[in-house]
């Protein structure tokens, strides 16, 4: 390998391109102390993921960009301490990036599918990650179990469904903060009842930065009550 990132052949395929970035000082900043066990993740999920069904085959030649990094962007959009619920968290994205950074908070992993809920349970053991807590199960199930202060999700549901889901697991004034795509903005009018139902603030569409190069990932955060 060269400092251009190419290997010695010149060929410079995205997953090589992806391992350099997730070396890179940037990065490692940018994940400060839980560098080491988010890179043990993402090495583990490299291995792993596509076998266990957890990313699909593109997903792991861009590991570092489009799930760790994006994931990671979520974090300085969350409470203080307290309570964060990560619904259908599939293979910890991002509750498992959140409950590594920030260990002050407790975090519960909702997600039905089995074989997803036992990867988790997996990567809390190894990593020791006795802030985090796996639950399985659909989210609606925990309606009234929790209070939380944040709810936190990623590809899971369109704004309205989401907001269906996870709204009834927040304490008053706690907040749903949910990493979407670009579009985000043409999902609130079609949520508009279900944020009315639950009195909730206008939606704030926001640029999670992390590393120069990388997009920033959108976030959609309300506030219930
Ligand atoms: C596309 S995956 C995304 C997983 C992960 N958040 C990510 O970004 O890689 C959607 C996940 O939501 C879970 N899910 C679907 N319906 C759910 C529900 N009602 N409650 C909780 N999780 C749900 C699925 O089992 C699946 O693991």
């Amino acid at each position: 390998m060269n400092s251009t990132g190419a290997d010695a052949s010149g060929v410079q395929g995205d997953d090589h391109a992806d391992r350099v970035l997730g070396e890179s000082q940037p990065v490692r900043d940018y994940f400060g102390p839980a560098y080491g066990s988010i890179a043990g993740f993402g090495g583990l999920l490299r291995e792993q993921g596509e076998l266990r069904g957890l990313i699909g085959p593109r997903e792991v030649s861009r590991l570092w960009e489009r799930h760790l990094l994006n994931s990671g962007a979520v974090v300085p959009y969350l409470p203080q301490s307290g309570l964060v619920v990560d619904v259908g968290s599939g293979a910890g994205l991002p509750g498992i990036i959140i409950g590594m950074m920030r260990p002050d908070l407790r975090v519960v992993l909702i997600e039905p599918m089995e074989r997803r809920t036992a990867w988790l349970e997996e990567v809390v053991a190894q990593w020791n990650l006795t802030n985090v807590d796996v639950r399985r199960g659909r989210a609606e199930e925990y309606h009234g179990a929790f209070e939380a202060d944040a709810v936190t999700s990623r590809a899971v549901a369109s704004l309205a469904k989401l907001a269906r889901m996870s709204l009834p697991l927040l304490r008053h004034r706690g907040e749903m903060v949910v990493l979407k795509g670009r579009n985000v903005a043409q999902e609130i009018e079609p949520a508009r009842k279900v944020l009315r139902s639950f009195k909730t603030s206008e939606p704030e569409i926001l640029a999670g930065e992390t590393v120069a190069g990388v997009e920033p990932t959108t976030i959609l955060r309300l506030r219930r009550g």
